[in-house]
């Protein structure tokens, strides 16, 4: 009798390592944005609202609203590679792949959108991967970000009759390679600015304050990362967070709210950092680098930066190396 189970399709058992990130739309265009954003808006994990409720107002007045308004910011930031974000991640990966070698493959996958996680899962499974890392670069754990991402995992396992084995990445929130990547970093891009801040802005992206008091980690991560950030930069920091969506209150303080203050404070230069986002996205490139600079001007400043994240540069993918690496012991 023939038992292809006990015949590997290919003759070395490889490694996976699959890094997600949100996801984005596949066009700046308000029919893309809307494609997307009805995906991830209907996250249980996002909006954490009876769907009764919920998805009526989300497509009786978000999605009839939003798209055209995200996609106008979207076209503000979109380069010849397509969304930042999904540029940056598929650059991500291409370093990493190259900085692995052979027996690890280094794929992508997007939470909303494409290229789909569970897609990646069944390519990784058929090229022979019979032990999977994914990796949702997030530094801050969250549920509306790491843990959907961890479950979209398990479910496109839930499907496999026979599934590879599966790691996923813890928060590196306080890893010193990730707060030693953020301080070089950031003092590398002070140092190339025209001007000497009067202070430094982490903005983090915001969640409603109610996930705080039922016990999700994320505002401690960001507050933890900032004190860490700002004692390796042997300088304070400002904690605000951004990107608030919806009625609830959100984590405060707010990243618009705070830098329209600043000016009259006698605080007219500043610069911004975002540690929370592992790449450029419409939340830094446009909420932050467009409208936050208009923000703080109106308001009376004088100096704007915002300066990059982590993106593909060698000291982004050396830190991911390292926290990756880590995880594979055993494997690898
Ligand atoms: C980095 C962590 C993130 C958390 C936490 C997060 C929570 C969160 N976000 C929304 C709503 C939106 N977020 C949008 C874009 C967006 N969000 C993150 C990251 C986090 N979100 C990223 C990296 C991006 C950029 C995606 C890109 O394509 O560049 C958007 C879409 C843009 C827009 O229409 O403004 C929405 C909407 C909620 C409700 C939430 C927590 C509950
Ligand atoms: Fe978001
Ligand atoms: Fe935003």
């Amino acid at each position: 009798m023939n038992h292809p189970a006990d015949h590997p399709p290919v003759p070395s058992p490889r490694i996976g390592v699959l890094l997600v990130n949100l996801g984005t739309p596949d066009a700046a265009e308000p029919r893309a944005v809307r494609r997307y954003l009805a995906e991830f808006l209907s996250d249980r994990r996002v909006v954490e609202i009876p769907q009764i409720l919920w998805q009526p107002i989300l497509r009786g007045i978000i999605l009839t609203t939003r798209p055209k308004k995200s996609a106008h910011a979207y076209a503000q930031v979109w380069s010849e590679q397509g969304s930042p974000l999904a540029a940056i991640t598929r650059e991500q990966a291409a370093k990493l792949q190259g900085a692995f070698g052979e027996g690890v493959i280094v794929d992508y996958a997007m939470r909303y959108g494409n290229p789909a996680i569970q897609e990646r899962l069944a390519a990784l499974k058929a090229s022979g991967c019979e032990r999977i890392l994914v990796a949702p670069l997030y530094p801050q754990y969250c549920a509306a970000t790491t843990a959907t991402a961890n479950d979209m995992a398990y479910a496109g396992l839930a499907k496999m009759r026979w599934q590879p084995a599966l790691r996923t990445l813890p928060p590196y929130h306080d890893d010193p390679a990730y707060i030693d990547a953020l301080a070089g970093s950031l003092n590398e891009s002070l140092s190339r600015l025209d001007f000497v801040p009067d202070a430094i802005l982490a903005s983090f992206h915001g969640m409603p304050e109610r996930t705080l008091r039922l016990g999700d980690p994320y505002h401690c991560h960001c507050r933890k990362t900032g004190r860490l950030l700002a004692e390796a930069l042997g300088r304070e920091l400002l904690v605000t967070f951004q990107s608030r969506f919806g009625r609830a209150k959100w984590l405060e303080p707010a990243t618009d709210v705070v830098l329209a203050g600043l000016p009259a404070k006698g605080i007219k230069r500043v610069a911004l950092v975002a540690p929370g986002f592992s790449a450029d996205c419409v939340e830094t490139l446009e909420e932050l680098s467009i409208r936050g600079r208009e923000t703080f001007l109106e308001a009376g400043g004088t100096d704007f930066a915002s300066l990059p994240c982590l993106n593909a540069s060698e000291r982004g993918i050396d830190m991911l190396k390292i926290i990756l690496r880590r995880e594979l012991a055993g494997w690898v």
